[in-house]
């Protein structure tokens, strides 16, 4: 695949390495790449952490709104929030024209390298475990295509661009 045959959404846990893949993939194909996390800091001014600890309900609000205004810039690649999921109604958004990548990286790889300060975290590292278990079942049913994501970064950029290749029967 020399050129990027369909635009792109990627979800996953904290941590899965969504933002760091979109880039790739962006600078690999030479595309537009978002990321709505940075959309939105850059937008607010304020770091999406803080966004999320005043208000879970409110940042979700600001989430959708970001994502509508994102697509209205037609990028080809466009990388989610950890939790972006937990709305149907963005989902929605992001899924109509879009292959949605779900970016799986194994727990205890995330968990070594993760600032488990965040908030969604609580100071607790056990808390990733429970947040997978109550988030995979909506990664999968909101994706198309599961990459797993654990060793070197430009073997599964490869293997992203194989399964795309193939769901698309190219
Ligand atoms: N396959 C990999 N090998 C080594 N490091 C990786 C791999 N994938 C991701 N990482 C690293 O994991 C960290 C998290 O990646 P990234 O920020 O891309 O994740 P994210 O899903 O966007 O997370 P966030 O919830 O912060 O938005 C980064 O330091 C990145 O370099
Ligand atoms: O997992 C989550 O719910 C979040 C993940 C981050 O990417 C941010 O979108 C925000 O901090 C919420
Ligand atoms: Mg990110």
């Amino acid at each position: 695949m020399t050129r990027l045959e369909q635009d792109i959404c990627l979800i996953g846990m904290p941590g899965s390495g969504k933002s760091t893949i979109g880039k790739l993939l962006g600078q690999r194909f030479k595309v537009s790449f978002y990321d709505i996390d940075r959309y939105i800091e850059k937008k607010h001014q304020k770091k999406v952490s803080e966004i999320y600890k005043e208000s879970e309900e409110n940042f979700r609000v600001i989430e959708k709104i970001a994502i509508k205004e994102i697509i209205n810039l037609s990028p080809r690649i466009i990388s989610t929030g950890g939790g972006t999921v937990k709305s149907d109604s963005s989902m929605t958004l992001l899924k109509k024209d879009r292959l949605i990548l779900f970016i799986n990286r194994p727990i205890e790889e995330i968990k070594d390298e993760i600032d488990i300060n965040r908030p969604i975290f609580s100071n607790d590292s056990t808390r990733i475990y429970k947040l997978y278990e109550e988030r995979y079942p909506l990664y999968k049913r909101y994706s198309d295509i599961e990459i797993i994501n654990s060793g070197d970064i430009n073997l599964v950029i490869k293997k992203i661009i194989n399964k795309v290749n193939y769901n698309l029967g190219v």
